[in-house]
């Protein structure tokens, strides 16, 4: 058992290929399920504190997961019932099922246990939860001092993060083999609890990972205010937002921050002010140019912006500059660039789609030949050759104005520290989330900036 962290995220579809692959080597459904089932009690044992455990089993594999488990801790001296949804019905597991000596309840007469297990639906849900079986789930969830789910709480659809009807939340989830992106997308991972990964000897492999601690360089002997990473941050009608990015910046360990479009000395006197010249942004020293946070949309602002996309620099767009765009237009641009759109910017920049979060942002990624930050509650970070990087659990007090800022000068301060695209914008994420989750409650866009440097010391 072991935490997400930079583990691969794969759908129900390419877990299955494992799967495949793994009964082509020699395995069998039945194996795996056994392996599953007894890994899963065996967790379950050691959290459960010696209560009674009530396992919910559905008529899928899933469920057989249930039976196999139930059967491991009655082995082991634990008081544990059954109760199913409906019988098994693929081979192994009507052959789980078989291996479950004691009685199996009806979800609608079993009582609650203090552990729950819930083996109802896992990556094979194909609907709705219909209310004969959501009743009692919750029912029984709420009875429950601890509740477990395998794989996916039922009614999670593992590949897109929806939520197929009341679906109860639970304490524990376990991912079998790898993370799914219900795991971390809203608003399925809420309902999740704590997901650990249980080992299922399959191997596994995706383009799409959970966030992890980002390797970012300390400062040493070597190091200067340039090489450390210059930023240049391109101020526009609110100047306040700009600030943010460019202390934001500062705080994440950039060596040297320009804020471009103001030109009077004042605090913090480390933030260099000078005027948006024509060749402001030739410098080569410049690591990353950000422009966006209250840049504003009228016409006025077109010219910083197009002066941005025609610099070689890195760029990091947001806010404002990313409605005056097309992604066709960020693709003609070449060089790098990350965009860092909240859900509102993203519809209005890609259009609003059905498909998940995922699957939306890689597209965009595709379609702009950029690194698409797609953030909110849970964030998704996509590059053009399909490698994704998904960071759930955000903080709910980032929701307040000016924390987009923060995000946005973060990335460019890793970015403008040489790191690739993709490895910067997952950087910036981390340390923004870390930040967050340092300062607690109620904490304003400019504690968070500050709170930057915290979360940049613990690297
Ligand atoms: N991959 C691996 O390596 C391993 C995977 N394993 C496990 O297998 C799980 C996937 O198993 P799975 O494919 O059998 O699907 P699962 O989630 O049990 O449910 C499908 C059944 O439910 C039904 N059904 C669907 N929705 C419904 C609804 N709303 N309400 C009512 N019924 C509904 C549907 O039947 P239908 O009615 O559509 O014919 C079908 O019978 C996976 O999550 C993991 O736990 C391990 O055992 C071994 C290693
Ligand atoms: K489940």
């Amino acid at each position: 058992m072991s935490p997400l962290d930079g583990r691969p995220v794969v759908t129900a579809a390419q877990m299955r290929a494992a799967e495949q692959l793994a009964i082509e080597r020699g395995s069998s459904v039945a194996a795996l399920m056994d392996h599953v089932g007894r890994a899963v009690a065996e967790v379950v044992r050691r959290i459960g504190g010696g209560g009674d455990v009530l396992v919910l089993c559905g008529s899928g594999n899933n469920g057989g997961d249930g039976y196999v488990a139930a059967a491991a801790l009655k082995a082991a001296g634990i008081a544990v019932r059954v109760a199913a949804s409906s019988p098994p019905r693929g081979e192994a597991a009507i052959a789980a099922r078989a291996g479950w000596d004691g009685a199996v309840e009806t979800l609608a007469d079993a009582a609650p246990a203090s552990v729950l297990v819930d083996a109802l639906f896992g990556t094979g849900l194909n609907r709705a939860l219909d209310d004969a079986v959501a009743a009692p789930l919750r029912r029984l969830v709420e009875g429950a001092r601890l509740s477990v789910a395998v794989d996916v709480p039922s009614g999670v659809q593992a590949d897109t993060g929806e939520v197929l009807g009341p679906v109860p939340a639970m304490a524990v989830t376990l991912a079998l083999g790898a993370a799914k992106p219900a795991h971390l997308l809203q608003p399925a991972a809420r309902l999740c609890g704590t997901v650990r990964v249980l080992d299922i000897g399959v191997t596994v492999d995706s383009d799409a990972r959970v966030i992890a601690r980002p390797t970012w360089t300390r400062p040493g002997p070597d190091s200067h205010k340039f090489n450390r990473g210059m930023v240049a941050v391109v101020r526009g009608r609110m100047a306040g937002a700009a600030h943010l990015a460019a202390t934001a910046a500062m705080h994440a360990g950039a060596g040297y921050v320009v804020l471009l479009g103001a030109s009077m000395p004042e605090a913090p006197y480390a933030l260099v002010r000078k005027p948006l010249t024509d060749d402001a942004l030739d410098d080569p020293r410049i690591g990353a140019v950000v422009i966006g946070p209250g840049l504003g949309r009228d016409e006025g602002m077109r010219e910083p912006l197009d002066q941005a996309l025609a610099s070689d620099r890195p760029l990091v767009i947001d806010g404002d500059a990313l409605r005056l765009l097309t992604p066709e237009r960020i693709a003609a641009r070449g060089g790098t660039t990350i965009l860092t759109p909240h859900a509102g910017e993203f519809d209005a920049l890609f259009g609003a789609g059905d498909g998940s979060k995922l699957d939306r942002a890689r597209d965009a990624a595709t379609r702009s030949g950029a690194v698409v930050v797609f953030k909110g509650p849970d964030t998704v970070i996509a590059a053009p050759d399909g490698r994704a990087i998904l960071a759930g659990d955000a903080n709910d007090w980032l929701s307040t104005a000016g924390t987009g800022d923060v995000l946005t000068g973060a990335i460019g301060a890793a970015l403008s520290s040489g790191m690739p695209a993709l490895d910067a914008a997952a950087a910036g994420v981390w340390l923004h989330g870390e930040a967050a989750r340092r300062l607690g409650a109620a904490f304003i866009a400019d504690e968070l900036a500050v709170a930057l440097k915290h979360a940049r010391g613990m690297l």
